[in-house]
């Protein structure tokens, strides 16, 4: 498993570049609430996922640096859909970013709950171009039981190395340096049990308002679309 602390460096590399481009140019191609009305095909798909409020919008938006490509939910945790957003070139788009619903507000009603954790659970085992999971989790609070029960649907895939997984461990601003190390070392021993020789796993310190992570999620994504580059 990697783990970064970096925050950025003056100027960006070559990969870094092509890599933030291709990021910006992501764009809306549609709304799902069922598996079934997922265009099907080859091209390679990369999750968002995460406890609402652990700031998925957020991290998309900077992504893509656009402010409102992503929306946050204006009735918690309502939104069951699956937003899907295109990247690389227009008559030629190369991967998917699937925004899937977020999760774990305490006031949902309990059959909400239960499509929820079916919708997930059925994207995370069934999605055939699924190349990668963006797991999104507040750096102050580390992985939750709905995190862990997140991992435990795509754990067979992540554990084979059929499915990447990055860990955004986000708003990092709001920690000092000694308590970013020790929220990568939790993270890190959270992960011990897919940590596979086969598995590609990843975990980032992320701050959207420092852009601390971001590059390093850019190459993340775009390595995971282009594993040929
Ligand atoms: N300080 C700080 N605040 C952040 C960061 N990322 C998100 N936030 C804030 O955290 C709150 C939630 O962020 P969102 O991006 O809306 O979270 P979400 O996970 O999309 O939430 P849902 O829409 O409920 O699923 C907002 O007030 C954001 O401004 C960050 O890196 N640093």
């Amino acid at each position: 498993m990697t783990a970064s602390n970096r925050l950025p460096t003056g100027t960006p590399s070559d990969t870094t570049r092509t890599a933030l481009a291709w990021a910006h140019g992501a764009r809306f191609l549609t709304t799902a609430s069922q598996l079934d009305q997922l265009p099907q095909g080859d091209l390679p798909e990369f999750a968002f996922v995460g406890r609402s409020n652990a700031g998925k919008s957020t991290a998309i938006n900077a992504l893509a640096q656009r402010r409102q490509l992503a929306f946050a939910s204006k009735t918690p945790g309502r939104t069951q859909h699956i937003n899907l957003f295109e990247l690389g070139p227009k008559d030629a788009p190369d991967a998917y970013l699937a925004d899937l619903p977020g999760y774990g507000y305490a006031t949902v009603e309990r059959t909400a709950k239960l499509r929820w954790q079916q919708v997930m659970a059925d994207y995370l085992a069934i999605r055939r171009n699924l190349a990668g999971v963006v797991l999104l989790v507040d750096s102050r609070l580390g992985f939750t039981p709905l995190d862990r029960q997140l991992l435990d649907f795509v754990a067979p895939r992540v554990t084979t190395g059929e499915v990447k997984l990055l860990v955004l461990l986000t708003k990092a601003d709001k920690l000092n340096k000694k308590e970013q190390a020790a929220a990568l070392g939790v993270g890190q021993d959270g992960l011990a049990d897919l940590a596979t020789e086969a598995a590609d796993i990843g975990m980032l310190l992320f701050s959207a308002p420092k852009h601390q992570g971001l590059n390093d999620l850019a190459e993340t994504v775009y390595g995971w679309a282009h594993p040929e580059a």
